[in-house]
């Protein structure tokens, strides 16, 4: 057992996680229930995504050929991305620190979680499995512009206080996992939390959300539940401009959102977890 599995078997003993562990290579041994769970996952997004995600998304999804009957192993991922960006992945048992996932993204390393959602949960979950980190996010990770911006992210994070951390993932939420972009085909999906949920693909671009135009400041305000189908989308104009955006003081506009205050939620608060 090299030390990070060791890590990872303390974290799934101690917390009863899902997560599958890798032997020294990496390998992950999936269930063939894990293996059909995939494979439903791909031919239901597969049959959804056209007309739906931007182009970007596409071209990266080609690149990586992601396997449809079987969960992929990362080794297989992490030549793509390195080819294309230079990014690899990161095995985490689950949801991670922000110390933790703000040096991976520092790095150009992308969290995996190695488990994969039960057949209850097709639709939606509230955590991000391997299908959501793979199928939502990796194929963004191979276009150099979103890379950066998401390598610079994790710089201006890993050097934030606590409370413009706090900030910070307010801004991540709403681009890299929830962004929309107007593109000249019309108005598509970039955000890996909305494309690895078949229920939130159709909810996104459908008349329930509001969608807002894009403004870093707005994003950095707008508070957001992680357990839900989203009220709000915030809309990029073009992706050039979340590129950008990474060339600006974006620490200067967390100070501006900090003066100005939160917005209202659209949503209603978390129920109280029913006491353990
Ligand atoms: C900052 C971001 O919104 C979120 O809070 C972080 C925290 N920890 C995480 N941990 C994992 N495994 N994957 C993630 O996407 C995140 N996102
Ligand atoms: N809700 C996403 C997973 C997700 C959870 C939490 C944050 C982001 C994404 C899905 O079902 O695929
Ligand atoms: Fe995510």
């Amino acid at each position: 057992m090299t030390s990070s599995n060791a890590h990872l078997s303390d974290v799934a003993s101690k917390t009863g996680y899902r997560a599958r562990l890798p032997d020294d290579s990496g390998h992950i041994a999936w269930s063939e229930q894990d293996n059909a769970t995939w494979q439903t996952l791909m031919q239901r997004q597969l049959g959804m995504i056209e007309g739906r995600v931007c182009q970007e998304y596409l071209d990266g999804l080609e690149r990586l050929a992601l396997p449809e009957d079987r969960v992929p192993q990362l080794a297989d991922i992490d030549r793509v991305l390195k080819a294309s960006t230079g990014w690899e992945t990161a095995q985490v048992p689950a949801l991670i620190p922000f110390d933790t996932f703000f040096a991976l993204l520092a790095s150009q390393r992308f969290p995996v979680a190695t488990f994969i959602r039960t057949p209850e949960e097709l639709d939606y979950l509230k955590e991000p499995d391997i299908f959501h980190e793979i199928f939502g996010h990796c194929p963004m990770l191979t276009n150099p512009a979103f890379a950066e911006f998401t390598a610079t992210y994790g710089r201006l994070g890993l050097a934030a206080s606590p409370k413009e951390r706090i900030y910070l993932a307010r801004l991540y939420w709403m681009t890299v996992e929830f962004g929309l972009v107007d593109t000249p085909a019309g108005r598509r999906i970039y955000g890996g939390g909305i494309i690895s949920s078949p229920k939130e693909t159709l909810h996104a671009l459908s008349d329930a959300p509001v969608h807002v135009p894009f403004d870093p400041v707005e994003a950095l305000r707008t508070p957001y539940r992680i357990d839900i189908l989203q009220p709000l989308y915030y809309v990029l104009d073009d992706l050039k401009t979340l590129h950008d955006l990474s060339h600006k003081d974006i620490m200067s506009m967390v100070q501006q959102a900090m003066a100005q205050g939160l917005h209202e939620p659209l949503f209603e608060p978390a129920p109280k977890r029913a006491k353990a």
